[in-house]
């Protein structure tokens, strides 16, 4: 039997867990956790009285037991309760729950209970998330009801002079499209990249919910935030792209989408200028299927968004939005969400536990991944070292070249150079979960499950 040693594999790391006391996520699951709950509770309560107009009486019992189940999973999580199966009958309730017994048969043997504070910080965080799902989903008439809503629309508001300036950008752009040479698209190329890896500072479950959007126009601020860029794979990318154009044509773009608001105007700005430059076919956005992490996209926000652009009172992001819409309707849009991007599991359990969607991302010439929660999942929400090769962070999860664009909001992080992180530290002790600093990090091979 070759060991880990044999193939130059790094043995695997435990998970991130509110075991570590004192840890990142010790003090996520303690204190910023049930802050968000809370948010959550007093968003449905704020909306009682509309509850009661739309939907009388019934309205009013469901806003009373939502909030009851949520406040009962926030006593959960604040005694280090045992995880409880689902109840719902949404269509992944038996996904989660075999993971839950998953989980109960490796803690098992050690006796613990598969808990708040003793269980994979990636497992319970996601966890909260889908039972407050479950408790919207048990309450009709409010079941569609999104208790981030005003969060993620309010970051949208909040960030128009930045929006007006990234579409003025493309608008520019726009015009001479065409004509313009390789190492200039390479120059547009990487600009926008790197708004849309800036874009995702803009998270609002690091902050709790507090405000946090983009005032100023992010093209201007590149320079100097290039320094806090601790891995830059730009050329990288920027290669699987033209290679791939130029040996097969235009291919399709994966993004596998973050945060609403000012973060996913960048990525569609990115996606227009992917596909008008002819370096993309058709782009394939990835977004949640229920409410995520406070500020993840979901269906109606994608819409939401882009209506919005389009409804703007600025020429060239009215006019970014009905080309956005144009794109939609042409197909060379698509919008899908996969239950797997919201289920706890690392990404090299996808091959197996979604084959039908990793098949899928093996038609991508390039799979771009925003944000934090999706960088903790492709490297497992693991204790690795962060000189740990991302390949072998990745642990076999390769359906196409794809990349990172995640700004760091958790203390997980691989493929730094040996002294890097101790640089860092020395620097900036909470370098990893301040969100100021950020990577782009690539890897380009292929793996067939
Ligand atoms: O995926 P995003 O939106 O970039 O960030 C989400 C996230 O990393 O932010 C928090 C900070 O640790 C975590 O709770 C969560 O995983
Ligand atoms: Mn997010």
């Amino acid at each position: 039997m070759t060991d880990a040693a044999e193939l130059h594999m790094p043995t695997v790391p435990p998970s991130l867990s509110a075991k570590v006391v004192g840890s990142f996520a010790y003090l996520t699951i303690r204190d910023r956790l049930p802050t968000i709950l809370t948010k959550a509770v007093d968003s449905i309560h704020r909306n009682k009285d509309k509850f009661f107009e739309q939907y009388g009486e019934e309205g009013l019992r469901a806003e009373k037991a939502a909030i009851g189940l949520l406040s009962k999973l926030r006593n959960e999580m604040q005694t280090d309760k045992p995880v409880l199966a689902l109840s719902d009958e949404l269509e992944d309730a038996d996904a989660w729950n075999r993971y839950l017994q998953r989980h109960e048969g490796l803690q098992g043997d050690q006796g613990d209970p598969v808990s708040w504070f003793t269980s994979p910080w990636l497992y319970v965080e996601c966890y909260m998330y889908r039972r407050i799902q479950e408790a919207l989903w048990l309450n009709p008439p409010i079941s569609g009801y999104d208790v981030f809503n005003e969060a993620k629309t309010q970051s949208f508001f909040q960030s128009q002079r930045a929006v007006m300036a990234l579409c003025t950008y493309l608008e520019g752009l726009r015009k001479n499209m065409g004509e313009l040479p390789d190492n200039q698209l390479l120059e547009h190329f990487g600009t926008l990249l790197k708004v849309s890896l800036w874009g995702n500072k803009c998270d609002l479950s690091i902050s709790a919910g507090q405000e946090n959007s983009q005032k100023v126009s992010p093209i201007d601020s590149l320079a100097d935030l290039q320094p806090f860029i601790l891995v830059d794979d730009s050329s990288s990318v920027w290669s699987a792209l033209v290679s791939g154009r130029d040996q097969h044509g235009p291919g399709r773009v994966d993004i596998v989408l973050d945060n609403a608001g000012f973060e996913l105007i960048t990525d569609l700005v990115l996606a227009d200028f992917l596909v008008s430059s002819g370096l993309a076919l058709t782009v394939r956005f990835h977004g949640k299927s229920m409410p995520w992490f406070v500020s993840d996209v979901t269906a109606k926000d994608f819409q939401w968004t882009i209506q919005q652009t389009m409804a703007a009172n600025h020429m060239w992001m009215s006019k970014s939005g009905v080309q956005w819409q144009r794109y939609v309707r042409e197909g060379a849009w698509t919008y899908h969400d996969h239950p797997f991007w919201t289920q706890p599991h690392q990404f090299c359990d996808m091959a197996s536990d979604a084959a039908d969607l990793y098949a899928g991302l093996q038609g991508a010439h390039l799979v771009l991944f925003k944000g934090d929660l999706n960088y903790r999942k492709l490297t497992g929400d693991l204790d690795w070292e962060p000189t740990t090769g991302f390949a072998a962070a990745l642990q076999g999860f390769a359906p196409a070249p794809l990349c990172s664009l995640r700004t760091l909001k958790a203390n997980v992080q691989v493929g730094l150079r040996p002294g890097q992180a101790e640089e860092l530290a020395a620097r900036r002790p909470d370098w990893m979960t301040c969100g100021e600093y950020a990577v782009v990090q690539f890897h380009g091979p292929r793996s067939d499950p």
